[in-house]
């Protein structure tokens, strides 16, 4: 099969001309969104932004067509930003806006093309699909399907069961969970990551939810989303309760153990999970497959590791039927991790 390329008359080659428009916002977002293709704060809320509008759909709640990844966060942004599990999203959303008016594409497909291009700033990361043909949106989403990290694994199983997708397909866009921090949980330490390398695609958040939780990152709980919050093993590092738990409860430690050195496979499942998370509510047989316009991310960075300071006696094995890997620590003392800088 030979795969039919046109050239834009930006001058690069893609799978089809409908594509071509995205050459220019791509350029666009690198370089003014992005601050030149870092894996920063931006990526992080760019791809926050890809879930919150895409999990934005509800069978039972009436949707038939449409909703979803939608960009009903960006259309109905007044009414949406007021949802309490979507606090910190304006940020983003007041960035990436501006964005509409300098291209012709849909607020959907804006929000899933800037995840995207931002996951491929950050090294380790799978190269994403991306779908172009998102319809304007015609409803602002209703209130209550995005999860908050107080929510049971019960609640967070279910609400993903209702966009038809299985535990272990939950663990693994968790995944984005590596490349991300907290403004918002304890707004006393905005920028608190979730692993140690929150600017590498990497399998560090799967070792680090394992180990035992010791400490308040900061000076103590400090209200925002917090009982979401539970004790973290490093200091910097803060800790989300359904993270902790979905590494601990049975129906899916396995599948997050699975994860811990397995970067391969992280990425293959990662790929594959946000591929059918960017479609959700849409009709994917008019969307034009315009993939080949995301960068070829960078590999990963460093190897699995404990941080320094650790032991396998601090990992809180979960999974029954399997061992977590044998890991050793990173020399030096104990590591603290810094807060992913504003930008
Ligand atoms: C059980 C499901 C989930 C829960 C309860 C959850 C909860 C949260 C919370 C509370 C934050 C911190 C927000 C703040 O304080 O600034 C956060 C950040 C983030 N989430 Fe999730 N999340 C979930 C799933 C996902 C999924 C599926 C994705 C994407 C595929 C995602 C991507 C992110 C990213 C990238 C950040 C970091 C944003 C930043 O650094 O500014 N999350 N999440
Ligand atoms: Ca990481
Ligand atoms: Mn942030």
């Amino acid at each position: 099969v030979v795969t039919p390329r046109v050239t834009c008359s930006t001058g690069q080659v893609t799978a089809n001309a409908a594509c071509c428009v995205l050459f220019p916002l791509l350029d666009d977002l690198q370089s003014n969104l992005f601050d030149d293709g870092e894996c920063g704060e931006e990526v992080h809320e760019s791809l926050r932004l890809t879930f919150h509008d895409a999990i934005g759909f509800s069978p039972s709640k009436g949707f038939v067509c449409g909703g979803g990844a939608d960009g009903s966060v960006i259309t109905f942004d007044s009414i949406e930003t007021a949802f309490p599990a979507n606090n910190g999203i304006d940020d983003i959303i007041d960035q990436q806006t501006p964005f509409l008016a300098r291209h012709n594409v849909t607020p959907g497909d804006l929000i899933q093309f800037a995840g995207a291009v931002g996951v491929s700033n950050c090294p380790g990361a799978p190269r994403l699909q991306f779908l172009l043909g998102r319809p304007v949106a015609k409803a602002a989403s209703p209130i209550g399907l995005v999860p908050e990290p107080f929510d049971s694994i019960t609640d967070v199983l279910a609400r993903f069961a209702e966009v038809n997708f299985s535990p272990a397909e939950v663990v693994a866009l968790l995944a984005s969970h590596t490349i991300a921090a907290a403004d918002h949980v304890d707004p006393t330490i905005p920028g608190t990551p979730f692993d140690s390398t929150p600017g590498i695609f990497d399998t560090q958040l799967f070792i680090e939810a394992q180990l035992r939780g010791i400490l308040v990152p900061g000076n103590g709980f400090n209200g925002g989303t917090a009982p979401g919050q539970v004790l973290s093993p490093l200091e910097g590092m803060i800790r989300l309760e359904t993270d902790s738990n979905l590494a601990r409860d049975s129906r899916t430690a396995c599948e997050w153990q699975s994860f811990a050195t397995n970067q391969a496979k992280l990425q293959s499942s990662f790929r594959a999970a946000m591929a059918k998370m960017a479609v959700i509510g849409q009709n994917t047989k008019t969307m034009i497959d315009c993939s080949d316009v995301i960068p070829v991310p960078k590999p990963v960075v460093g190897k699995p590791h404990l941080p320094a300071g650790k032991t396998m006696k601090d990992i809180e094995q979960a999974c029954a039927s399997a061992p977590f890997p044998a890991l050793t620590a990173d020399p030096g003392p104990q590591t603290s991790v810094p807060a992913v800088p504003p930008s």
